[in-house]
């Protein structure tokens, strides 16, 4: 494969000749794929009891686990579609795990398509906490809604603004920040040669830009005492230690921290102007087992103190009458948070969720469902933020029982009436101990009620 001139001059410059033939010699190397565990969902001990993926450990993340794609494929597994894990290449696993995330934070991702990121950082966050995922571009936030609701993460707003927007409505107002920046790319070389063209089209120089425009909203959007996590899936100085040493002579109240923990195969970042970002990280595939990014942590000064957005959404603690029947069999404290009717579609804003008003929503809480004259229709986003404990009525096809994959393609099921129990009316199909979605059971017949657009082909 041929790299561009100038990429090549700038990565020599910065490994030396002799790294850089390293470097250039991971071309003729497999590339890696790599496998998340939702421990949202499932502690990493219960899903390696469970799967029969084989499976190798990625030694700097606690959750991550590298697979064979000529072996096996995940993305046909049922556990997938229960949200147990999440397919992400395993470089790209370290922002999310290195941004420390405390119970009540409120946390953003702020260029969040399609996921990867948000996904991992949605299933740490605590009581009280929230998530709010934005992209700019609608059609990635789509992808990105569509993946933060397989995995379960309830405590949610997903939008598709520009920055820009959400400065005016959040000022200091979030705890943690995870900025993953549009960038040209240079870690993805070997595994889409296809970003090489993007690359002639629009390398550094077209992104630097970009990227000091980003990390200065996230700057305004960080409360006192919070954390930015700045990360790239490219190797370039100019995209990564500059944008950062940017900020810092912008803002002397920030400053860069330690990424926690270490490992062995992480390289520290090299100085700019005479500042010493040896604390930033790149991830080289020639010194650990990953395709290449760039990981800064900074910290704003001063004490953290909760403030409101100026204007929240309206929201309502009664319920529409049609999801009342349907939600008192849903053991969710609804008492504790609010309600949000868009049109048609329920929403459930748990405490701490702060909405602000005017902004272009996906998704203003956790979905649960659509009120239609004199009925209700629970949303698939609600049956994958379940437990299976939290509704009354559930109907278990255990793992390899061939009406698992059956019901995943939407087709109408027979059970017996040892497995109904004399069930009728809506229930929640699991995957052993894990829900999938809603049925309408009848006699022994399952009407498939897994939503359409989630459907495996
Ligand atoms: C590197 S990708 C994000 C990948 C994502 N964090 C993940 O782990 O799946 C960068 C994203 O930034 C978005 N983007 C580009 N310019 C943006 C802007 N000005 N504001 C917000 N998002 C932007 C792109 O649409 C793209 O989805």
């Amino acid at each position: 494969m041929t790299l561009p001139e100038a990429f090549e001059q700038e990565m020599k410059q910065l490994l030396g000749e002799e790294e850089y033939e390293a470097y250039r010699k991971t071309f003729d190397e497999a590339v890696h794929r790599g496998l998340r565990v939702n421990n949202g969902k499932i502690s990493t001990e219960e899903f390696l009891r469970r799967t029969d993926i084989p499976l190798k450990k990625v030694p700097w993340i606690p959750n991550g686990f590298y697979y064979d794609e000529e072996s096996c494929n995940p993305a046909k597994d049922a556990d997938y579609y229960a949200g147990l894990y999440y397919l992400q290449e395993p470089s790209a696993m370290t922002p999310a795990s290195r941004l420390p995330i405390e119970p009540d934070d409120r946390v953003l991702d702020l260029c969040a398509a399609p996921g990867g990121k948000a996904t991992e950082l949605g299933s740490r966050i605590g009581e009280g906490g929230m998530l709010l995922a934005n992209d700019i571009s609608n059609s990635r936030a789509k992808a990105l809604l569509r993946n933060l609701e397989i995995q379960g993460v309830g405590r949610l707003l997903v939008t598709s603004e520009d920055p820009e927007k959400l400065v005016t409505l959040y000022p200091a107002f979030f705890d943690k920040i995870l900025l993953d920046a549009p960038c040209s790319g240079e870690g993805m070389f070997r595994k889409e040669s296809s970003m090489l063209r993007y690359y002639s089209e629009n390398g550094p120089e077209h992104y630097v830009p970009i990227q000091k425009k980003l990390i200065e909203q996230a700057y305004q959007m960080l409360a006192e005492g919070g954390e930015l996590l700045y990360s790239t899936c490219t190797f370039s100085v100019k995209e990564n230690e500059e944008v950062i040493a940017g900020l810092l002579d912008a803002h002397p109240d920030m400053e860069v921290q330690e990424i926690t923990p270490g490992y062995e195969g992480f390289a520290p970042g090299v100085s700019v102007n005479g500042r010493d970002l040896s604390r930033c990280v790149h991830i080289f595939p020639q010194r650990m087992e990953g395709e290449g990014h760039f990981v800064a942590l900074l910290k704003k000064q001063g004490e953290s103190r909760k403030r409101q957005p100026s204007r929240l959404l309206e929201t309502t603690k009664k319920l529409p009458k049609e999801a009342e029947e349907f939600l008192a069999g849903v053991r969710m404290d609804w008492k504790n948070g609010s309600f949000a009717l868009v049109k048609d579609q329920l929403y459930f804003l748990p405490e701490g969720v702060c909405a602000a008003k005017g902004l272009r929503y996906l998704r203003t809480g956790l979905s649960l469902g659509t009120v239609k004259k004199n009925r209700f229709e629970p949303s698939q986003a609600l049956a994958a933020y379940l437990k299976k404990e939290e509704y009354v009525s559930c109907l278990t096809i255990p793992k390899g029982d061939d009406r698992v994959m059956r019901y995943l393609k939407g087709e109408t099921l027979s059970f017996s009436e040892e497995e109904c129990q004399g069930k009728k009316g809506w229930v929640l199909v699991c995957l052993d101990d894990f829900p999938l979605g809603w049925g309408k059971i009848n006699n022994g017949t399952l009407k498939n009620k897994y939503y359409a657009g989630w459907r495996m082909v």
